[in-house]
């Protein structure tokens, strides 16, 4: 570790990084070898999510500041979902936006889902008011090839705010494994990479499309890194659950 940020989180260096096969392998040996779900990982992801958010962009009391959280319907919605709940239930106001309509989300963000429904956090269209925080939750390390339809918009809308966009795992649109922009990308102020840095993402990507980088530890064993191909080393998050790279 060498010192922490201006928000407090210590900034480390040496996380090697990895391509979207690799965390495809990471995600299967998790769940294969050692029985770690993905709703587990993505509730990780989305406490570290919302920690980040409180921490950098909404310190102090969290009522009356407006959360706009942009929901994808595979794994980087689901995360956002959760990181919607716990600032809902820090006292934050959520206004969720899927990237489609509600009713046709599957799996696990159909569940999350279903726990902000419950929570009275009804999915809708972007809101009037202008938040003061904006999650990226539309697209992760699944993109394939330009944002294309509510995606799209949404991205458009997100970088016409003047509220700053946190980014989960990648800025929605940007390529994570060779940091390719595709039109339109989210221009990120900062962005939550889950587990190791993407390929994409060592410099901030083209345009500094990530803003500052921060790495979540979402529980993957250091060993089970040295049993991908070609293998791994990684520290152990000695100094916290979320570090910042860059
Ligand atoms: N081990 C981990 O790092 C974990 C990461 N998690 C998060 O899950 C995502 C990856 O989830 P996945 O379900 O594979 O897909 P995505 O959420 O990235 O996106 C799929 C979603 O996006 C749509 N889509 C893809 N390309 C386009 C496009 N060009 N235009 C419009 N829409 C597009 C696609 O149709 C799907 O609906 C990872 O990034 C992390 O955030 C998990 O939490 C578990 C562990
Ligand atoms: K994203």
């Amino acid at each position: 570790m060498t010192g922490t940020d201006e928000f407090g989180f210590p900034i480390a260096r040496g996380f090697p990084t990895i391509d979207t096969p690799g965390m495809a392998q990471v995600d299967l040996l998790m769940v294969q070898f050692y029985g770690i779900s993905l709703p587990q990982m993505m509730e990780n992801a989305g406490c570290a999510l919302a920690l980040v958010a409180r921490r950098r962009y909404l310190p102090g009391d969290l009522a009356d500041r407006h959360v706009v959280v942009l929901a994808g319907f595979g794994g980087n919605g689901g995360g956002a979902m959760v990181a919607a709940r716990r600032l809902a239930g820090w006292g934050a106001q959520v206004s969720l936006v899927p990237s489609g309509s509600a009713d046709a989300l599957k799996g696990m963000p159909a569940d999350q889902c279903a726990i902000l429904k419950a929570m009275g956090i009804l999915p809708g269209e972007v809101p009037r008011m202008p938040p003061d925080l904006i999650l990226d939750g539309l697209i992760g390390y699944s993109l394939r090839g330009a944002p294309e339809g509510r995606a799209d918009a949404l991205i458009d809308w997100a970088n016409r705010q003047d509220a700053p966009v946190l980014a989960l795992d990648v800025p929605s649109g940007f390529d994570a494994i060779n940091g390719t922009p595709h039109n339109p990308f989210i221009r990120a102020d900062a962005t939550l990479t889950l587990a190791l840095p993407k390929s994409g993402l060592q410099d901030g990507g083209a345009a500094n499309a990530t803003g500052a980088l921060y790495l979540a530890d979402i529980s993957v064993p250091p060993a089970l890194y040295r049993r991908l191909a070609p293998p791994l080393d990684v520290p152990p998050f000695l100094d916290g659950d979320i570090m910042r790279l860059l």
